[in-house]
């Protein structure tokens, strides 16, 4: 045990990211008025070369003309192999006015693409006097940002989120499928004639969950692109909840509720948690280490484990 503690991540609630297209004005109100706790309005793969402008204005104008409530309001900028990240990143904080929380910077592959955009968003936070400092969150969907993922985790204090994002994620790796997330018909193992599914996306994953965890950021998993499949969306965020991710992305309204369902513990486990955190206490009062809850050894390390659960549950209820 490093003697260096674990830093907390952003107290705040990440069960769902709700993504809407830059250059689709109409939906913003909707995506307002959903259950989801982030909002990413786009101007990234979304939107076509020919919409990025219209998309930068509508999203510039929407950011102080929609009530967004609580919510976390992100924008996904361009990639820093484009020609349009820096002015996405000067227009939004010139323009875009006080109620921006953060930018998401997809296609992220080293520590020192966070560093550019950092030095950008620094010198206009400068130039404008901005007093809330814009928050950072990251897309690791390469080859290069998975190798790098710890220093990217690193990078900067601006850094809150980081999420995986399996469809630009596959491309990178050279990937056989054109499917995003979820269950690969390709990928299994067979044993006795019976295939046995396993999951691609699941290392990735807990590179991002380690190297967020180390660094005090919320691991969130990405888009889930077949928006017809109810349980295969839950099944693939019940995965990522198990490995320790806060939260995932919804590419259609119909999928807030999923998420905000698996990401939210159940009463049922909350309880359970609390009895846990009980049992402890009454071991503690007998000068115990270790007890008997439900038939199953509890000790020290099961206080930490019911308290991530208690702790979820209370900052979801406010
Ligand atoms: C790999 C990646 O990078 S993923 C992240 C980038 N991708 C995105 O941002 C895509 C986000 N999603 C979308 O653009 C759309 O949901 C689409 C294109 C997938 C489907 O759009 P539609 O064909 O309009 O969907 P559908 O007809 O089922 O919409 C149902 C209702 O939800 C609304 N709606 C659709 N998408 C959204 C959204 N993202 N947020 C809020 N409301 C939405 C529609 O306006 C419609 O409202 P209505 O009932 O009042 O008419
Ligand atoms: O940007 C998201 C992805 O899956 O690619
Ligand atoms: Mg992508």
């Amino acid at each position: 045990m490093s003697f260096r503690l674990q830093p907390p991540a952003p107290a705040r609630p990440n069960r769902c990211q709700l993504f809407g297209p830059g250059s689709r004005p109409a939906i913003f109100a909707k995506m307002a008025a959903s259950e989801a706790d982030v909002i990413n309005l786009d101007l990234e793969d979304s939107v076509a070369p020919s919409d990025k402008d219209q998309a930068r204005a509508n999203i510039i104008e929407a950011i102080s003309a929609v009530d967004w409530g609580r919510k976390t309001l992100s924008v996904r900028i361009n990639g820093l192999d484009t020609p349009w990240w820096y002015r996405d990143v000067v227009d939004l904080l010139e323009k875009g006015g006080a109620r921006l929380d953060q930018i998401m910077i997809p296609k992220v592959g080293c520590a020192e693409d966070i560093y550019a955009v950092d030095a950008l968003v620094t010198a206009v936070e400068r130039a404008m006097g901005r007093t809330k400092p814009i928050a950072f969150e990251v897309i690791i969907e390469s080859a290069a940002g998975i190798s790098h993922v710890e220093e990217i985790a690193k990078a900067s204090p601006r850094l809150q989120a980081m999420s995986l994002g399996a469809a630009d994620f596959a491309a990178s790796m050279g990937m056989q499928t054109t499917g995003i997330g979820g269950t690969q018909e390709n990928y299994y193992m067979l044993r006795e004639g019976a295939k046995h599914w396993s999951d691609p996306w699941h290392w990735a994953q807990a590179a991002i969950v380690a190297a967020c965890r180390t660094h005090g950021i919320l691991p969130v998993d990405g888009p889930f692109g077949d928006f017809s499949d109810d349980e295969g969306f839950r099944a693939q965020a019940r995965r990522s909840a198990t490995l320790g991710m806060v939260g995932k992305w919804a590419i259609h309204p119909k999928q807030v509720t999923l998420a905000n369902e698996v990401f939210t513990p159940s009463e049922q486990t909350v309880a359970e948690a609390r009895e846990i955190l009980s049992a402890m206490e009454a071991a503690k009062a007998r000068g115990e280490g270790a007890t008997v809850y439900k038939g199953r050894l509890v000790d020290i390390a099961s206080i930490k484990q019911a308290e991530v659960i208690v702790r979820q549950a209370e900052l979801i209820a406010g």
